[in-house]
């Protein structure tokens, strides 16, 4: 059974469970297999109604439709006075905003004062902006103008009738798409939810704000990984410190992992004594799907399913890697679990001397140029700064020695 039939399969989860992946030699797994067994362990979240401001960032689940008329009247489009037959007219009643229509029908040589917006009487032609209107006091005041049929007067439902689908389903949801939901009288819309991802960052080491004293090293996977998420698709808790242990690592990763559509951890991936995420997760009962990937950087990630369905990404504690294994396994699983296909990257030429590995992918820090892709540098597995100058990983596959790669995009 293919990982694809276990997605058809499974209809009550939405992550899904599968062997542990490596090669027949027992060793990682290929780039790309790793990536599409990311984007298959899950299904889409099913829909969920959402009032609109924890809708924004989301995608419409259906055709977004128009709830009343717009306008939901025949309204004046101008301030001055609606008006009924030939000038002059005598004015007999004024509706400012937000009050109901003028009572009775405007006859022949009458008009009604009227603010932008509001209902035009029932017997209007048009509406005489004050600018254009010529005043006579007398007992009552009478206005004349050129006036026009018609003129000035939004009829109901011009712009859209109740019904009309004004957006097409997956469209994302922008400020501006909330703006037109609520003028169509919408409260709430149904979304494609956002999968939700818990960050937990490992280490003895690792310290969040300061300068590190001797043998600590400042956090850098905790700053990028909440915005990484966010650009994929996803929402991301505020990072979670951990010490190394066992203990904390598995209470975090139950109450998380309960909780989380995915759970990010960082640090702990590799065989070193303070790396407890394999054994934790063995003890969880976690399943595991990917253990060990061919690529440079990040090889020493991981991805696991608990037994109540959350999956579980290890991304390695040096900074470069732990993105690029970031972009292999969290990526493509937020955009399976938001119903997305799996993103590819346009291809370019890469200049220079190939940076290819024997057996591994390799990811490389590249500008986009007239020339093509050119690397930037600086791309160690402990430094973020040539993926700070990039605006692309480059994906050179092993043994490479063509011209064109695949570009992988990163957050702007
Ligand atoms: N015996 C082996 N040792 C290592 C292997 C291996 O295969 N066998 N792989 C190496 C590679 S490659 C990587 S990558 C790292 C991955 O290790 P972990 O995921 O267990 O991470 P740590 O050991 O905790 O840290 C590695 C490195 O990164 C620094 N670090 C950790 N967290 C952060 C953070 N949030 N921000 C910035 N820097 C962080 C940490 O201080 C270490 O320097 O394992 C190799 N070893
Ligand atoms: O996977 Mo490690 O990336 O080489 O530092």
């Amino acid at each position: 059974m293919t990982v694809a039939d276990r997605v058809l399969s499974r209809k009550t989860s939405t992550v899904l469970a599968g062997p542990p992946r490596r090669d027949r030699h027992g060793g990682a797994v290929p780039w790309d297999t790793a990536r599409r067994i990311a984007a298959q362990a899950v299904r889409r979240l099913p829909p969920s109604d959402l009032p609109l401001q924890q809708a924004a960032g989301c995608r419409l689940a259906e055709p977004m439709r128009a709830l009343v008329d717009l306008p939901r009247d025949d309204v004046s489009a101008m301030d001055g006075y609606a008006v009924c037959g030939p000038a002059p007219w005598r004015v007999v009643g004024r509706v400012l905003a937000g009050r109901a229509r003028h009572e009775g029908v405007l006859s022949p040589g009458t008009a009604v004062e009227i603010a932008t917006g509001a209902p035009v009487p029932v017997g209007a032609e048009s509406v005489l902006p004050y600018e254009a209107a010529q005043a006579r006091y007398g007992p009552a005041l009478e206005v004349s103008g050129a006036s026009p049929l018609g003129k000035h007067i939004r009829r109901r439902g011009e712009e859209c009738v109740a019904g009309t689908a004004v957006l097409a389903a997956g469209t994302p949801v922008t400020p501006l798409v909330l703006g037109l939901a609520a003028g169509l009288g919408h409260d709430t819309l149904r979304v494609l939810p956002r999968p939700h991802v818990a960050v937990l960052v490992t280490g003895d080491e690792v310290t969040g704000s300061g300068l590190p004293a001797e043998g600590m090293v400042r956090d850098a996977v905790g700053p990028f990984l909440p915005g990484l998420i966010g650009w994929a698709g996803g929402t991301a808790g505020e990072p979670l410190w951990l010490p190394d242990g066992e203990a904390a690592l598995t209470a975090a990763l139950s109450a998380h992992g309960g909780s989380a559509h995915v759970t990010a951890v960082c640090g702990a991936s590799s065989k070193g004594r303070a790396d407890h995420l394999r054994p934790v997760l063995e003890r969880l009962g976690a399943d595991i799907l990917v253990d060990g990937v061919a690529v440079r950087p990040g090889h020493p990630q991981l991805l696991a399913r608990l037994p109540g369905g959350g999956l579980v990404v290890g991304l390695p504690g040096n900074p470069f890697a732990a993105l690029s294994a970031a972009l292999t396994l969290l990526v493509p699983a937020v955009r399976g679990l938001l119903g997305l296909p799996e993103a590819r990257g346009e291809r370019t030429s890469l200049a220079g001397p190939s940076p290819a590995h024997p057996s591994d992918t390799r990811l490389v820090a590249v500008r986009r140029s007239a020339r093509g892709a050119v690397r930037v540098g600086h791309d160690r597995p402990g430094s973020l700064w040539g993926a700070a100058l990039a605006d692309a990983l480059a994906v050179v596959p092993p043994r490479w020695e063509g011209d064109q790669v695949e570009l992988l995009a990163l957050p702007g």
